[in-house]
């Protein structure tokens, strides 16, 4: 079949909406999506940005190409006059991990977070003109996800007026910076603050790493990358780091000190605000995280949405051509939820990031109270959207049958740079756990005329959600939004109530709490999948201009929940929210849902506007001409550029001639 080009066309022409429109409504504005346009173009027609070379380079031929393309952009940058956010986004496009995004996501946002006016002053503008190069230096070799648990410590000489950075073991080694390995001159580092002999708990400094001159470490700095990680090109364009200090000296004004300060006399002084807020930059990244799953998600939906509109299989009569797989319902119950998703990801992340500037400017004006909301939400919201998308990324392979295995499909690459996102700022189920210290807390607090706000709004009324069963009596009833939002809200509140009460068993509540971690985490699941299909929601009651868009989008939203009460049915019959009957009806409606998507889906993914180039994806090209490419691609592997390979002679013939003169004998 040759004919890929003639099935898009044809696939577009059946679209019941207007794509141009959906994709302002997939950037979020036609700003966004005009900036987002004309920089992906700018990226893709730069054959200085190429990287379907990429798998073929070893380790240190990579990272030498991720240097030039880092140094590239920049230059680009600068001649183009790009603002923040066109730069941002020509990063984005350029799609390699490079110590760029480390600099410019963690160590520049840690100080605008954490540094007083006056450090802000004098550290921003070098970063800001790279004449530094700056990571976050958290990890250790012996602890992460528990911060507290940092080892390295940052005494106080109050004869010199200097902390003394010190790496007293082994296991307090930072391990897995990003940037840090071989390019960073200057680090944000973690590490706890004595004082006259007293620990006063984890804070952050800014330390030189490197000689501004020679690239050299500095004297008791020792430093190197970790060495390579999953994947072949992946994350391995990332130089993740080791560093040890050896009583490093840095003078007192180097301690990041918006949250607390060191006075020359070494006393000690917290600011009026929580301590927490040296964890900020974690919050800031998780909130850019969630919107970071949509795109990575969307990119693995549209290869395999494209692909299997142009792949046949099965069904040809009289020689006719045989089914495009998109046909195939068991294709479509894999897929369709994971475009949905896609779409909830995105709108979620939109929300989030709001909430999230919300919180900052409340800071600003010394309010506080928002800020454990912000925490559970952005910390629930990171571990449920990149366990998704990093399930998803895999579905979509599978989807892609045997070709999806292939690098040039795409795929393989998408998956082994995106899966750490379950483990980076916080692994996943840890996070949950944070959730659902919240969730019992709010629990907790019901009675006592604190009410639940924001996203635990629900909860105040968790009496009536404890009587609730759903209404459903047709497979139709499942479209109302209330009626989803209802059996959400019911299981979610019943799945923490239930936990709570096990709780309250325990006469240690942190015994209680570790015995019951598993259950305390799939409350904290249900919660954060309320939010997504919540905010979903929220979104269809805005004005959605555009031909037919609002309807395709109310029909993923659908899809989107449905697809969770499918596949968490046993959390809604356990907690008695819905009947046998009830699920069945869901799934019913499911498989209606997922025949209103098929003429559609090739649109849907269209709407998000990639590039081939940001595509990166034979099976996902634009013009479906999937097999004279892969054709073509093959022979571009090095492997081919002999007809005999390397080693044949030297291996393989003696083995052969051998067996040969067995054979005569
Ligand atoms: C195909 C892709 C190609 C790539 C192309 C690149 C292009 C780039 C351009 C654009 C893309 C941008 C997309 C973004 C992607 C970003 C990439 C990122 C790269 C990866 C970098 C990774 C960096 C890191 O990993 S840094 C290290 C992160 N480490 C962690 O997250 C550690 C996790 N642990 C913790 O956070 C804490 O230890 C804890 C929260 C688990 C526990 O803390 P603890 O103090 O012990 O707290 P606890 O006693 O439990 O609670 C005390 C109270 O404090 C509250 N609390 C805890 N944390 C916070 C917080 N952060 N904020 C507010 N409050 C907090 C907690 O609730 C308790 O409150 P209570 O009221 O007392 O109950
Ligand atoms: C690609 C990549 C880039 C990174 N970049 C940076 C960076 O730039 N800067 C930086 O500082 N760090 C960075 N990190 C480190 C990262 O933040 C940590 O790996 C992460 O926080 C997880 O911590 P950990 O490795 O200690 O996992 P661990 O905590 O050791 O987790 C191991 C297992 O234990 C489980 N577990 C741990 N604690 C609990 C608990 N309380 N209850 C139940 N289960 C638990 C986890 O779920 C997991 O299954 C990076 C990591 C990766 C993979």
């Amino acid at each position: 079949m040759e004919d890929g080009v003639d099935h898009l066309a044809f696939e577009r022409n059946k679209a019941q909406f207007d794509v141009e429109d959906m994709k302002i409504i997939w950037a979020g504005s036609r700003q966004d999506f005009e900036l987002s346009d004309r920089i992906s173009r700018l990226v893709a027609s730069d054959p200085a940005f190429r990287k379907d070379d990429r798998t073929t380079l070893d380790r240190k031929e990579l990272f030498k190409n991720t240097l030039r393309k880092a140094a590239y952009a920049w230059k680009r940058i600068n001649e183009l006059r790009l603002n923040e956010q066109e730069a941002y986004k020509l990063r984005s496009f350029v799609d390699q991990p490079a110590f760029t995004d480390l600099h410019w996501g963690m160590f520049v946002p840690a100080i605008q977070g954490q540094g007083t006016d006056e450090q802000q002053q004098k550290w921003l503008p070098l970063a800001y003109r790279m004449q530094i190069i700056g990571c976050y230096a958290q990890t250790e070799l012996g602890h992460g996800s528990n911060v507290q648990g940092l080892e390295t410590t940052a005494t106080f000489d109050p004869k010199t007026d200097e902390f003394v950075i010190h790496s007293p073991t082994l296991t307090s080694s930072k391990w897995w910076p990003g940037g840090l390995g071989k390019i960073s001159t200057h680090a944000v580092a973690y590490a706890r603050l004595i004082i006259g002999g007293e620990d006063h708990g984890v804070h952050g400094f800014i330390v030189q790493l490197r000689s501004l001159d020679d690239h050299l470490p500095l004297p008791g700095i020792t430093i190197g990358d970790i060495g390579m990680k999953f994947g072949n090109a992946a994350y391995n364009t990332m130089d993740n780091g080791v560093l040890r200090f050896d009583h490093v000296r840095i003078p007192r004004n180097q301690m990041l000190m918006r949250v607390s300060q060191v006075t020359r006399e070494g006393k000690y002084v917290s600011s009026n605000v929580p301590r927490q807020l040296v964890y900020g930059t974690m919050v800031n990244v998780r909130q850019k995280i969630v919107a970071d799953a949509s795109v990575a998600l969307s990119r693995a939906v549209c290869i395999a949405t494209r692909y299997s509109a142009v792949r046949r299989q099965f069904g040809s009569h009289n020689g006719g051509l045989e089914t495009q797989v998109i046909d195939y319902k068991t294709q479509q119950a894999r897929l369709f939820p994971l475009l949905a998703s896609a779409y909830a990801f995105r709108f979620v992340g939109g929300w989030l990031k709001w909430l999230y500037m919300d919180v900052t400017e409340r800071l600003q004006a010394n309010d506080f109270s928002t800020l454990p909301e912000a925490h559970a939400c952005t910390a629930g919201l990171k571990s449920l959207t990149t366990t998704a998308t990093a399930d998803g990324i895999e579905e979509c392979r599978k989807l892609c049958g045997g070709h999806g295995y292939l690098c040039s499909s795409g795929l393989p690459e998408l998956f082994a740079v995106y899966v750490p996102a379950c483990t980076y700022e916080g692994d996943n189920v840890v996070l949950l756990l944070q959730v659902a210290r919240h969730l019992m807390k709010t629990v907790s607090q019901l009675g006592s005329g604190n009410k639940p706000v924001g996203t635990t709004a629900y909860m105040a009324r968790v009496e009536q959600l404890m009587q609730y069963h759903s209404d459903v009596e047709k497979a139709e009833d499942w479209l109302k939004p209330n009626v989803v939002l209802e059996a959400f809200e019911a299981r979610a509140s019943r799945m923490s109530v239930a936990c709570a009460q096990n709780l309250s068993k325990f006469a240690n509540p942190e015994e209680g709490f570790q015995e019951l971690a598993a259950d305390l985490v799939d409350a904290a699941v249900a919660h954060c999948q309320l939010i997504v299909v919540s905010k979903f929601i929220e979104k269809l009651q805005q004005d959605i201009p555009g031909k037919g868009v609002k309807k395709q989008l109310e029909v993923l939203c659908s899809i989107y929940a449905l697809f969770l009460l499918h596949k968490h049915l046993g959390d809604f019959l356990s907690t008695g929210c819905i009947n046998p009957k009830q699920g069945s009806l869901a799934s019913e409606q499911l498989r209606n849902l997922y025949s209103q998507v098929r003429p559609n889906a090739i649109a849907l993914v269209d709407a998000f506007n990639y590039t081939d180039h940001y595509l990166g994806s034979i099976l996902g090209r634009y013009d479906g001409n999937v097999y004279p490419k892969l054709y073509e691609e093959a022979w571009k592997d090095p492997l081919n550029d002999s007809v005999v390979p390397d080693g044949f002679k030297e291996y393989i013939q003696p083995m052969l001639k051998q067996q040969l003169r067995n054979a005569r004998l």
